[in-house]
């Protein structure tokens, strides 16, 4: 058996508290074997976490990794002008190969900010499955239906797609990918497909996760056409269980944050993407309250415009505080949730916790640098004045991705120059 030991740091424990503690890792099962006083020179390998905050691994509720390569390409739009004049007609032109790279490099971010899952919808998932594969993350993966614009055979082969997916990478990367069905929203896929291919997804025991809510354009048509809000919609149509998880939930009113308490359905809170294309503040403080689960995303690199969790934590202890005029609302021990097993229960991946057993997806963030001192109260570092760069170690599944910020298991530069040249003729093609 290979081991490996985190020693001399403070310890994220799952209640929240932080104390002392080394930490002796089964490489081969990628578990946490022991947590101790001493576990210096146990391990066959060593890492440094002293004068430094030892968490587990960040998780990533809801992102669009490869869309890192239209980072900057568009902004200052709101949502549906932003997709429709610029984003979608630039992903018309992506291939295979842009989602690879596009992928890799969003993967390579990512491990240098200490996320180690993540749950992604895009297209080309094999793509992004395989950078996965290589970058050495967690993530549950899933191709994105929109049928809006296309005719009924093109229609159902998006959505047969999702499901194929679904089954096919199930379990891929050493169990390390998961999957799930992933029907971009309730108002861009038709309600005959939802009919239609729902319960093939639970044929096949996959979750749901879909964009709902996000902009009132979003919520109106439902509430018009059906007289019934969004998430009433989606419960009928049976999308509202307990392993399915929506992205946002800006737009969500009292019958709806009960139903989703009722469903254990889970929601990704986006608050950059929420800022940045102006949909509106979730009310995250009045869905915790009533009991969801509610976890943390950034979307995409182009609504936000980086992947760092770090930023995004921060910013959802400031909306949720802007939005119920309440200092006290989405405090910092929330905030440390969400960046951990708050956001892995919302997605269904068993990890976020440090605990003998329990999955080896650890970050290892350094306290010697100004901001981070003095270190009265870590969890409050953890939520309010921790960035990226802070992150010094990143280990997921027992396997160290990155040590001493330079990152093992992808070529950091090679990535930089292939997303480099990838974007830019991508940008090319969708201008001619
Ligand atoms: N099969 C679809 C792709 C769906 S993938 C998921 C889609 O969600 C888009 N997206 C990214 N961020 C958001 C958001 O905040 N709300 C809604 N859609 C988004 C993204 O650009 C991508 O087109 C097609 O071929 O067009
Ligand atoms: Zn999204």
């Amino acid at each position: 058996m290979a081991t490996l030991a985190i020693t001399g740091g403070q310890l994220l424990r799952p209640d929240g508290t932080i104390s002392r503690a080394d930490v002796l890792v089964d490489q081969d099962e990628g578990t946490i074997l022991e947590l101790g006083d001493d576990l210096a020179g146990t391990g066959d390998t060593n890492l440094d976490a002293s004068n430094a905050l030892v968490t587990p691994g960040f998780v990533n509720g809801h992102s669009h990794v490869a869309m890192t390569l239209l980072r900057g390409h568009a902004d200052d739009k709101p949502l549906d002008a932003w997709l429709q004049e610029d984003i979608w007609p630039a992903e018309d032109e992506l291939t295979p190969e842009d989602i690879r790279v596009g992928a890799e490099l969003g993967l390579l971010e990512m491990i240098k900010s200490g996320t180690t899952a993540f749950a992604d919808m895009y297209f080309e998932v094999p793509e992004i499955a395989a950078a996965v594969d290589t970058a050495g993350l967690r993530a549950r993966l899933g191709h994105g239906v929109v049928t809006v614009a296309a005719d009924e055979a093109a229609a159902r082969e998006d959505a047969q797609t999702s499901i194929d997916v679904a089954r096919e990478l199930d379990g891929a990367a050493d169990g390390r990918i998961s999957t799930a069905f992933m029907p971009h929203s309730l108002t861009t896929v038709g309600e005959e497909y939802l009919d239609e291919f729902v319960p093939k997804a639970r044929e096949i025991g996959v979750p749901i996760h879909y964009h709902a809510n996000e902009t009132t354009d979003e919520v109106a048509p439902i509430v018009e056409e059906r007289g019934m809000r969004p998430l009433a919609y989606a419960a009928e149509k049976g999308m509202l269980e307990p392993e399915d998880f929506v992205a946002h939930g800006v737009h969500v009113d009292e019958s709806e944050i009960e139903l989703l308490a009722e469903a254990g359905t889970g929601v990704i809170h986006c608050p950059g993407s929420n800022m940045k294309l102006a949909s509106g503040m979730a009310p995250v403080q009045r869905l915790l309250d009533a009991g969801v689960t509610v976890g943390l995303g950034t979307d995409g690199a182009a609504s936000n415009n980086d992947l760092s969790l770090l930023d995004e934590a921060r910013d959802a202890a400031m909306v949720g505080k802007l939005e119920t005029g309440d200092a006290s609302a989405v405090p910092a021990g929330a905030v440390a949730e969400f960046l951990t097993h708050g956001t892995a229960d919302a997605i269904g991946l068993d990890t976020g916790r440090l605990e003998p057993g329990s999955a080896a997806d650890l970050a290892v963030i350094d306290l010697e640098t100004p901001h981070l001192t003095p270190p009265h109260d870590l969890v409050s570092h953890l939520a309010y004045a921790a960035a990226a760069a802070d992150v010094k170690h990143t280990i997921c599944d027992g396997q160290v991705l990155m040590r001493d910020r330079e990152v093992q298991t992808l070529d950091e530069r090679a990535v930089c120059d292939r997303a480099r040249e990838h974007a830019v003729a991508l940008v090319d093609r969708a201008a001619e």
